[in-house]
């Protein structure tokens, strides 16, 4: 099998993430991956896996090499990058590239429009950080394929499933919930689980214990509720609740600090975010500002 020819504009931590699970996975070496940022020769990563991995600065060397191109970027950036690759890029160098995004907001259109391509050699993806330890999760918006971008798309679909679970298609506008449930997710997860292990340090427990029990306990609850695809959180949360037990004081003290409400504000403001970073993108004008 030829190795898949891989790019990605960007080499942060969504990157680093992937190439990372891909490594642990052993799917890196059917891959022949290119790097481009400002500092991807410095990266202690991308040498570390430099059998696989090459780096560069240039964004147009990278597409000129891969067949696949992941943008990572920040979006305040992803304008002057497109403009960049227009400028030194023909539409057939475009054409038989397929490009994918994982930054929130940023639409098919806009990047059609930026790219002047055709959104059928486009896809959106969303992914979490997850991936690095093969848990991740994904799901990709796009419009119908070029017949000639099939096999990248099945290609980069192959590679993420490799260190997530693959968990559909979705509309755009869905993509930003998808960006504020599961992109996001794992810092809510890591904000619990920094309070819950506070509780227990107040409480006496050694702060490297309350972390590793916390953990482990998040870890526990996580495959509980993926083994039984049935059974609603509610009711597992019944089953640990004794009557007049240690559980429910806790519920209640949670009830009580609505942190329900909390939760439920924090995705639809983070989805909101990525709705307005839509239109924030769609109206931006200023290259880098
Ligand atoms: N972190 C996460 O969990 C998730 C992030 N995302 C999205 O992915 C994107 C990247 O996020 P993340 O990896 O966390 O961000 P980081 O800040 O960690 O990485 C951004 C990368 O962009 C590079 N960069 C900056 N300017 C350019 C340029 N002109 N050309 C090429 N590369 C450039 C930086 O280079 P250098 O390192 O050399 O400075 C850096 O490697 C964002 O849009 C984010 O919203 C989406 C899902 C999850
Ligand atoms: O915070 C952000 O904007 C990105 C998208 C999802 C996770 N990190």
């Amino acid at each position: 099998m030829e190795s898949i020819k891989l790019g990605f504009i960007g080499g942060g931590n969504i990157v680093q993430a992937f190439i990372n699970g891909l490594h642990r996975s052993n799917q890196l070496k059917l891959t022949n991956t290119m790097i481009s940022c400002p500092n991807a020769n410095e990266k202690p990563i991308f040498k570390q896996y430099s059998e696989y991995i090459q780096t560069t600065t240039s964004n147009i060397d990278l597409c000129r090499f891969a067949d696949i191109v992941l943008f990572a970027v920040k979006s305040k950036f992803i304008k002057s990058i497109c403009n960049e690759l227009n400028e030194h890029l023909n539409h057939d160098d475009k054409k038989r590239i397929l490009f994918v995004s994982v930054i929130p907001g940023l639409k098919i259109l806009t990047i059609e429009k930026w790219l002047m391509i055709k959104n059928e050699n486009i896809v959106r993806i969303m992914y979490n950080v997850a991936v690095a330890t093969e848990n991740g999760c994904f799901c990709f918006a796009m419009s119908k394929l070029n017949e000639s971008m099939k096999q990248s798309y099945e290609n980069l679909k192959f590679l993420f499933n490799a260190v997530g679970q693959y968990a559909g298609n979705v509309t755009e506008d869905q993509l930003d919930v998808v960006t504020a449930l599961m992109g996001s997710g794992p810092a809510f997860f890591c904000l619990v689980c920094e309070a819950m292990a506070d509780g227990a340090v107040k409480m006496g427990l050694p702060r490297d214990l309350a972390l590793a029990m916390t953990k482990q306990t998040m870890v526990g609850c996580a495959n509980l509720l993926l083994s039984s695809k049935d059974k609603h959180p509610a009711q597992l949360r019944d089953e640990i609740a004794t009557p007049g037990g240690t559980t429910i004081y806790g519920l209640h003290a949670l009830e009580t600090k609505a942190v329900r409400g909390a939760f439920i504000d924090a995705i639809s403001v983070a989805a909101q975010r990525a709705q307005n970073m839509s239109k924030e993108l769609e109206t931006f004008e200023n290259d880098n500002s």
